[in-house]
């Protein structure tokens, strides 16, 4: 087992907080332009129970990109790897996560994987249940059994504000739609996701979930699966390849851990068998992700020999 020590975190944290000064907050979704950049709080979870934390652990953070592992893990439940895969691929694509140029060249145009917004939004489309409100509120139970936080919610600002302003994702959704991808209503499918995206949690809950898929999809406490172990495997896989958007190879050069980032800054890490780990840092790198959370898991991977390559 690992020996993490809170002085050795606070310390790690200390050690990566300058780095927030060549980073700069997400503000395409206005809400988001609110987080202050030198914030960064991390908390690591242990199979035996244990969090060690560092930081402002109370600060809530929204899910934005790391949701689309749980919708992932959700509709491969609901719905079979088979029938997901017809609508998203596994390949990554060496693009922003936002961008629409590869679905203009693929034929169909299926999106590559489910970690870029073309592909969650066909992830999303797959929730099953008769309305919105059912699709999220199955969601949202999903969450709160992997972050064992029954409290879990989203933030209606974050939402709402994405919702307003989110053009470029109703233009994914509309040419998935001419394409057969999806066949729901744009404005309903844009209303579940943006809600997805704001769902919000601490670092603590983040490193629950990180737990959980480190012990493929068992609950650390119950010992309960929450998710089989191929849905586990699956998940981590796209962690690796995609889960750093157009960043991944060099993140796992550098620190080889599955790891999956959203712009609020937050990221999402399993450490196979050993623990799991959740970051806020709002200050972003040019390809979205935190710049103080990597240097962070920078500092852990080469201290306590993580990576899994
Ligand atoms: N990279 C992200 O975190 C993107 C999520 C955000 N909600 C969007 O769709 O633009």
């Amino acid at each position: 087992m690992l020996v993490y020590k809170k002085e050795e975190l606070v310390r790690f944290v200390e050690e990566a907080k300058p780095y927030a000064r060549d980073g700069k907050v997400a503000d395409y979704i206005p809400a988001l332009g609110k987080a202050n950049p030198n914030e960064l709080s991390i908390a690591i979870y242990m199979p035996d129970g244990q969090v060690i934390d560092a930081g402002d652990v109370t600060v809530k953070v929204t899910l934005q990109s790391i949701s689309k592992i749980i919708a992932l893990a959700l509709v491969l439940i609901d719905c079979g790897e088979e029938k997901v895969f017809r609508k998203v691929g596994m390949e990554p694509t060496g693009d922003p996560f936002h961008s629409i140029a590869k679905l203009e060249d693929m034929q169909p145009a299926k999106p590559l994987n489910p970690m870029i917004n073309a592909g969650a939004l066909a992830v999303t489309h797959m929730i099953r249940g008769g309305s919105v409100e059912e699709r999220l509120v199955r969601l949202l139970a999903f969450v709160r059994r992997l972050a064992g936080n029954e409290s879990i919610s989203y933030s209606k600002e974050v939402a709402q504000s994405e919702f307003a302003t989110a053009f470029l994702n109703r233009s994914l959704c509309y040419f998935l739609k001419q394409h057969g991808i999806i066949d729901e209503d744009v404005e309903e499918l844009m209303d579940l996701y943006t809600k997805q995206c704001a769902i919000e949690m601490t670092c603590i809950d983040l490193a629950h979930i990180g737990l959980v898929l480190a012990l493929d999809g068992r609950d650390p406490q119950s010992g309960e699966p929450l998710m089989p172990p191929d849905v586990a495997r699956i998940c981590k896989t796209f962690m690796v390849t995609c889960g750093m958007y157009n960043a991944s190879g060099e993140f796992a050069i550098k620190i080889g851990i599955p790891a999956k980032s959203g712009v609020s800054g937050g990221i999402l890490a399993a450490v196979s068998k050993r623990c799991g780990i959740g970051i806020f840092g709002p200050a972003l790198d040019g390809k979205g992700n935190s710049l103080t959370g990597m240097k962070l898991l920078e500092l852990l991977s080469k201290t306590y020999s993580l990576s899994i390559f």
